[in-house]
């Protein structure tokens, strides 16, 4: 089985030599797990209110999808993602005449990987290198650990990688970028704290053109004194990006804290409706029961979860897949 993911899939349909085969079980077995060990809490919450409330072997009733209701509001599904799914239930269960909580349980699944499915879609990387990606996102979300990490992942995809530090608003966020450079040896680009973001990423794709540069990682701050101050300097970069690459920045990444719930949707919807955002970077995944915001992004912004974080190490972020996902959440 291929695992398909945004920036291609982690096993290929090329012919494989049986050690190759082997291996690439091992990764898909080992992306599951890890997808599985991520949603742990959420999937905890969940089953044992889904196994009380699905254990009947009946027609399904009305009382049944209040049941269910209730219970995807507790894993943060939000209201409108929630209704929109008991709908389709009802009218499913009527038709395929389903007769048990287990059967029930399964049509759940499919919508809610179709949910999922529905935003996602394969990148390819630009004719024209360097692939400008914008890292945005309220302060404490976790761009700065994210860019850290995306850095590596790039780099292990032997993409050439540079890190651009334009947070330049809080004192140690280029410090901290300083040091995921020195972890993942990828070199970064800053300016001093105070100065100009769109300065940095001027330096930043420059040396990216001179160097041959294929990605362009760029951690901007998470806050301004007003939102509008925010938005005009992301407005200022995408500009800067624009003249050095055409069609750049080609990705704009949000990061949200899964932690934060519905808060969470609540600024993605203010980041885009302004700054143009391509896909969320969900982070935190492993501390929150609060999981189940991935579907409700994915319904309510049409936004794809591009990547997971799912702890503070370098090698913590997952690429995002809906059928790995759910199967952590329900199995
Ligand atoms: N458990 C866990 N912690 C994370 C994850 N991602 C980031 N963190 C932690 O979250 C905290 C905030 O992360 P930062 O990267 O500094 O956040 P930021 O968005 O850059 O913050 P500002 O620069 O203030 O905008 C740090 O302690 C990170 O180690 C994750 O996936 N899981």
């Amino acid at each position: 089985m291929a695992i398909q993911t945004l920036f291609g899939s982690l096993k290929d349909d090329e012919p494989r030599k049986p050690e190759q085969e082997e291996e690439a079980l091992e990764t898909s077995r080992g992306f599951f797990g890890r997808m599985k060990q991520a949603v742990t809490r959420t999937r905890e919450n969940l089953s044992a209110q889904l196994d009380q409330a699905l254990s009947f072997t009946r027609t399904v009733d009305e009382s049944d999808l209040e049941d269910l209701e209730a219970i995807l509001l507790t894993a943060d599904i939000g209201l409108s993602t929630t209704t929109e799914i008991i709908g389709r239930l009802r009218e499913r269960a009527k038709r395929e005449g389903i007769e048990s909580g287990s059967a029930l349980k399964n049509l759940l699944k499919q919508e809610i990987k179709s949910i999922l499915d529905d935003v996602q879609r394969v990148v390819r990387p630009p004719s024209t290198p360097p692939e400008v990606i914008l890292m945005v996102g309220v302060n404490g979300t976790g761009k700065t650990t994210t860019s850290g990490k995306l850095a590596a992942f790039f780099q292990s995809q032997n993409r050439s990688t540079l890190l651009c530090a334009a947070d330049t608003f809080r004192a140690a966020a280029i410090e901290q970028l300083e040091v995921w450079s020195q972890r993942s040896g990828v070199p970064v680009i800053k300016t001093r704290q105070g100065g100009d973001p769109s300065a940095a990423l001027f330096d930043a794709l420059d040396a990216a053109k001179k160097r041959e540069t294929q990605v362009v990682l760029v951690d901007t701050a998470g806050r301004l004194h007003t939102k509008a101050g925010l938005m005009a300097e992301l407005d200022k970069m995408r500009r800067i990006a624009q003249k050095f690459v055409a069609g750049a920045p080609h990705q704009v990444f949000l990061v949200i804290d899964a932690t934060t719930g519905q808060n969470g949707l609540q600024q993605a919807r203010l980041f885009t409706e302004s700054a143009g955002v391509t896909g969320i970077v969900l982070t935190k995944l492993d501390g929150t029961a609060k999981g189940g915001i991935v579907v409700a992004i994915a319904h309510e912004l049409k936004l794809p979860v591009v990547f997971c974080g799912i702890g503070e190490k370098m090698d913590d972020l997952l690429q995002f897949d809906s059928a790995a996902f759910v199967e952590g959440l329900f199995n």
